[in-house]
């Protein structure tokens, strides 16, 4: 399987609507430019999705702390936003991953490794679907989120900014406190949003909303896509935020997190450990000329 001479098989998936084109890359010599992955990625032109998933195996991976995860994990989810970017990671396309894998027999027991560019991360079946644990999270200045719980400050369309924390899940997040009086389904994600201290390297940005006990709603603007259905590692970044700024960051503690395409369930565990749960869907399965695709 995966590529015949002149043709690319892909496979279409999403986990609660973040939805992914994943290509098999069995012997590591597909060429996957920031071009081709935008095209696979383009709605209208390509296949459409908020991601493309290389699946490659770890040792032809192109980068050494990559590779160096081989005797942990034999495949590489090589993850590209649908602008084309490499993203260091991703939740939802970790248990869309492991339902490939494990359904193309390239995997076969119930928990194994896959290896990322935040590193090794474990994966289970769950059900219907797959949990991953994707920590160490850390608060990407601790000083300043200590001091007051607020980090960042985050204009979303016109008005006045919202105080957010940021929080690192091996790829970045901000997290929006919303005020009370403001609607979630009132915020403006049209546009990037614009963040103050700017992020180096670009961030994803959460806004979430109680529910109730351990139950938030969020929405979200990822980096190199725009406004998504539903993002794992946010909704991790968001649980972690909800919990820091309650002041229990409970080891065992679980959120059910609602996204635009579903419900996630998140877990803090020991050490800075988050598990995240879902479902993962592969939806379609098809070939693309190799002829159409750009260089
Ligand atoms: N949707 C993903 C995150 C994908 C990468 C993100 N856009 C980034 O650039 O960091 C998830 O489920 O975590």
């Amino acid at each position: 399987m995966g590529r015949m001479a002149d043709v690319l098989a892909f496979t279409k998936g999403h986990g609660t609507e973040n939805d992914f084109v994943l290509v098999p890359d069995l012997d590591g010599t597909l060429g996957l430019s920031p071009a081709r992955a935008a095209f696979l990625a383009d709605r209208r032109a390509g296949i459409g999705g908020d991601g493309v998933i290389r699946v490659v195996p770890t040792a032809h991976a192109d980068e050494d702390d990559v590779r160096a995860q081989a005797e942990q994990a034999r495949w590489f989810m090589d993850y590209r936003n649908a602008d084309g970017s490499a993203a260091e990671m991703c939740g939802n396309g970790t248990r869309v991953f492991a339902a490939y894998l494990r359904r193309e027999g390239l995997e076969s027991a119930d928990e194994f490794v896959i290896a990322t560019r935040a590193g090794a991360k474990r994966v289970r079946a769950d059900g219907d679907g797959w949990a991953v644990e994707l920590g160490p999270w850390r608060l990407t200045d601790p000083a300043a989120s200590e001091r007051d719980g607020v980090d960042a400050l985050v204009h979303l369309g016109e008005g006045d900014p919202y105080s957010a924390v940021s929080v690192d899940l091996g790829n970045p997040h901000t997290v929006v406190a919303l005020p009370e009086e403001v609607d979630l389904e009132s915020v403006d994600l049209s546009r990037p949003p614009v963040v103050r201290p700017e992020p180096p390297h670009g961030t994803n940005v959460e806004v979430v909303r109680p529910i109730g006990p351990g139950h938030i709603a969020m929405r979200v603007h990822e980096r190199g896509v725009g406004e998504t259905r539903s993002c794992g590692t946010g909704a991790c970044a968001a649980a972690v935020a909800t919990s820091f700024w309650a002041g229990s960051l409970d080891t065992g503690s679980t959120w059910t997190v609602d996204v635009a395409g579903g419900r996630l369930t998140v877990r803090l565990l020991a050490d800075h450990g988050v598990e995240l749960a879902g479902p993962a869907v592969l939806v379609a399965d098809g070939t693309l000329p190799l002829a159409t695709l750009p260089a």
